[in-house]
C-alpha cells in the first residue's frame, strides 16, 4: 500500500509525458520497451497503469470514507433511537442490504450521469448500509455488558456512551469492514468505468485501461493483464492495511493505545438518613405482554447491612437488584409502591446523578466488568475527575487507595494496565475498589464470586467485607451458595419463582431454623463437611414454574410434600415467623392454628 501510495503521488511526474505521448507503434505487445505493450494509439500501457494509480485510489477512498462514515453515523443513529424507530431502522437496512450494491450504484450513475465523481458517490452510498447493519449489531452486542450498565447507571448521554464505550469496542471489525469496503469500492468503480460510467476522457483510471485493453486480449493480452494485476494487488494492500489495523486496535497488541474511560457520575450529599437505607414495597417488574417476572416483592435494607439474596435460577434475583438500580433490561418495566435508596425515590425520574453516587455494582463476570479498551487508572479515576473536579494526581492518588484497600498488589502498575491484563480475581477486586470510589450507600454484588477459580472467592469476598466494615456500605448480595450466604451476611432474602417466600437472620439460616419449606428443601440440599458423605443429597424434584404459567396460589404447591388444597388456591402472603423472619407459607398458619387449639 505504501508502494501504491508513492506511485500515486509520484507517477503523473515520473511517466506523465510518456503516458500520454502519441506513436505509430500501436497494438504492441510486451517487451523490454513496453513492460505493458501499447494501445491503439501507441501510448505506452504501462505509464499509462502507472499514472492512473492517483486517480483509482482517490476515487476508491472517496467511496470508502463515504461508505465509513455515511453507514456507522446511520448505525449509530438508529442504535441511539427508540426501540420502535431501532426496529424500524433495522429492518430498513436488511432491505438495503438485499440489494447488489452494483446494481444501485448502476441506478445512481444513469440518473445523475456519467463520472468519477457520481459514481464514488453512488459506489459509497450502496455500500453504506453494511457499516449501518455492523454499527447497529455490534452495538447492541456490547450494550448488554456490564461496563455498559455501568456507565448506564452514571448517567452517560447514549451519545457519549456510544463514542467512549461502544465505538472503541467495536472499531476492530469496522475497521476490517473499512479494508473489505475498499477492495470493493475499487472492484466496483472498476467496474463502472470498465462499462463507460466511470472516469472519462481524456482521465483514465484502471478500469478504463482494462476496457480498453480488453479489445486485444487474445493477440494482445499484456494491456488488460497490467492494470488488472494493479487491481488485485491494491485489493491485496487493502485488506493487509484492514489487518494491520484492526491489530492496531487491539488493546492486548504490544502497544495499546491509551484512551479514558468516562465514567459521568455526580456526586452529592444525602440530605436525611431514614433508618432503613433500602425500601422496597411491593415491586413487580413486567414484560411488555404483562407478565410478572418478579411479583409483589417488598423488603428492607438497613445502613451497613448485609442482606443476601437467594433462590434457583431464573427466581427473579437480578431483576429484583437491576430494578433498585433502575438497569432492567429493555423491554422490561418495574413499578412499586415504594422503591427508595436513602432519601432518592427510585419510582418516578430518579436524580441520574444521585443514582450514580449511591449505588456500586460489582457484577457476575470480571472480564466484562471494565472497557476492555481503556486503562484500568483512566476508568477509575474519571468519575472523581469530571464531577468532583479532583485533578488527576489526586484522583490518581485516590483509586491507588481503593485499589490498596480492595487488596490489588501493584496498585500504581494496575492503573496503567488494560484490564486484560489482570487475573480474574484481581479484576473482581479492582471492580471493587471502582464501586466504592463515588463512596457509594448501596453496593449490589450480583454473584460476584462466581466466574471466579474457588481458590481467589475467599480473598474477594473478603474485599467486600473489609468494604462494608470500613465505608458502611450496605450490601445487596446475590448468589446461588448458601455457604457463601452464611458466612457473609446479616439477613437473608429467599426467592422462589419471582417472589419473596423467607426472610430470615443469617443466624437461623446457618441452625437451620428456616420456616419456609422451599429454604428448608435449599438448606438440605446443601452439601456440608459434616453431613453423610455416602448418601446421595436430597433433591428438590420438578422445576419452578416459568413465570407465564405461574399458579394463583402458592408458586412451590406443585413440589412441596406439605401442600394442600389451600396452597393451590390462595397465594400465601408473607407473615412474621420469629425473631427478625418472615415466610410466606400457609403451614405456618395451619401450625399456630394447631397450638392454639393444643394451649
Ligand atoms: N430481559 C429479559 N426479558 C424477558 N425475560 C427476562 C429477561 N431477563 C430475565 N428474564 C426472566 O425473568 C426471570 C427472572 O430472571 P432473573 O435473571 O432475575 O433470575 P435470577 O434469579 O437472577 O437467575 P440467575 O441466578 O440465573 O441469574 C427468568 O424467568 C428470566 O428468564
Amino acid at each position: 500500500m505504501a508502494v501504491l501510495i508513492v506511485l500515486a503521488v509520484a507517477a503523473p511526474w515520473i511517466w506523465g509525458d510518456e503516458a500520454d505521448r502519441l506513436s505509430q507503434q500501436v497494438h504492441r505487445s510486451a517487451s523490454g520497451d513496453h513492460w505493458f505493450g501499447t494501445d491503439a494509439l501507441g501510448r505506452d500501457v504501462f505509464a499509462r497503469t502507472m499514472v492512473a494509480t492517483r486517480l483509482t485510489l482517490m476515487t476508491s477512498l472517496g467511496a470508502t470514507a463515504v461508505a465509513a462514515i455515511g453507514g456507522i453515523a446511520l448505525g449509530a443513529v438508529i442504535w441511539v433511537s427508540g426501540p420502535r424507530v431501532r426496529e424500524l431502522g433495522q429492518r430498513l437496512i436488511d432491505v438495503l442490504i438485499s440489494y447488489p450494491s452494483v446494481i444501485f450504484a448502476l441506478v445512481v450513475v444513469a440518473v445523475l450521469g456519467p463520472g468519477p465523481g457520481t459514481s464514488v458517490a453512488a459506489i459509497g452510498l450502496a455500500s453504506c448500509p453494511a457499516f449501518a447493519r455492523l454499527t447497529t449489531n455490534l452495538a447492541a452486542s456490547i450494550a448488554g455488558r456490564d461496563f455498559v450498565s455501568t456507565a448506564r447507571l452514571l448517567g452517560v448521554s447514549p451519545l457519549r456512551l456510544l463514542r467512549r464505550h461502544i465505538l472503541p469496542n467495536i472499531a476492530e471489525p469496522l475497521l476490517v469492514l473499512v479494508s473489505v469496503a475498499f477492495t470493493v469500492s475499487l472492484k466496483a468503480l472498476s467496474g463502472l468505468s470498465f462499462l463507460g460510467l466511470g472516469a472519462q476522457p481524456p482521465s483514465y483510471d484502471w478500469g478504463r485501461l482494462l476496457s480498453t485493453g480488453l479489445e486485444g486480449l487474445y493477440t494482445n493480452p499484456a494491456p488488460a493483464l497490467g492494470p488488472a494485476a494493479a487491481i488485485v494487488l491494491a485489493g491485496l494492500a487493502g485488506g493487509l492495511i484492514g489487518d494491520g489495523l484492526a491489530a492496531a486496535a487491539n488493546p492486548a497488541a504490544p502497544h495499546p493505545h491509551g484512551r479514558r474511560a468516562t465514567l459521568d457520575a455526580a456526586l452529592s450529599a444525602p440530605a436525611s438518613q431514614p433508618e432503613a437505607l433500602v425500601e422496597v414495597g411491593g415491586l413487580n417488574v413486567r414484560r411488555s405482554d404483562g407478565t410478572r417476572l418478579v411479583e409483589d416483592v417488598s423488603f428492607q435494607i438497613r445502613p451497613g447491612e448485609i442482606v443476601g439474596l437467594v433462590g434457583e435460577s431464573g427466581s427473579g434475583k437480578s431483576l429484583t437488584a437491576m430494578a433498585l438500580a433502575r438497569l432492567l433490561p429493555e423491554g422490561l418495566e418495574p413499578e412499586a409502591a415504594t422503591l427508595r435508596v436513602d432519601d432518592l425515590d427510585l419510582t418516578g425520574a430518579p436524580d441520574r446523578a444521585r443514582l450514580a453516587t449511591e449505588i456500586g455494582i460489582v457484577y457476575q463476570d470480571p472480564s466484562a466488568s471494565f472497557n476492555p479498551t481503556l486503562r484500568l487508572g483512566g476508568q477509575l479515576t474519571e468519575a472523581l475527575r469530571v464531577h468532583k473536579g479532583i485533578g488527576r494526581g489526586e484522583a490518581s492518588r485516590r483509586a491507588i487507595e481503593r485499589l490498596t484497600a480492595a487488596r490489588v498488589s501493584l496498585p500504581e502498575r494496575r492503573m496503567r494496565q488494560h484490564p486484560h491484563e489482570l487475573s480474574g480475581g484481581m479484576r473482581q477486586r479492582a471492580m471493587i475498589a471502582s464501586a466504592l470510589l463515588t463512596g457509594p450507600r448501596l453496593i449490589i454484588a450480583d454473584e460476584p464470586t462466581t466466574a471466579l477459580d474457588v481458590t481467589v472467592q475467599a480473598e474477594v469476598l473478603r474485599s467486600l467485607q473489609a468494604a462494608n466494615r470500613a465505608d458502611g456500605a450496605a450490601i445487596l448480595l446475590i448468589s446461588h451458595d448458601v455457604a457463601v450466604i452464611s458466612s457473609m451476611c446479616d439477613r437473608v432474602l429467599v426467592m422462589y419463582a419471582g417472589r419473596l417466600v423467607e426472610e430470615l437472620p443469617v443466624a437461623d439460616l446457618r441452625a437451620g431454623n428456616a420456616r419456609h419449606p422451599y429454604t428448608r428443601a435449599l438448606l438440605a440440599a446443601t452439601p456440608t463437611l459434616h453431613g453423610p458423605v455416602d448418601e446421595p443429597l436430597p433433591a428438590i424434584h420438578g422445576r419452578p414454574p416459568l413465570p407465564a404459567e405461574r399458579p394463583a396460589g402458592c408458586a412451590y404447591a406443585p413440589r412441596c410434600p406439605l401442600a394442600r388444597e389451600q396452597c393451590r388456591e390462595e397465594r400465601p402472603v408473607l407473615l412474621k415467623a420469629g425473631p427478625g423472619g418472615a415466610a410466606a407459607c400457609h403451614a405456618l398458619e395451619w401450625s399456630a392454628e394447631t397450638a392454639g387449639s393444643t394451649s
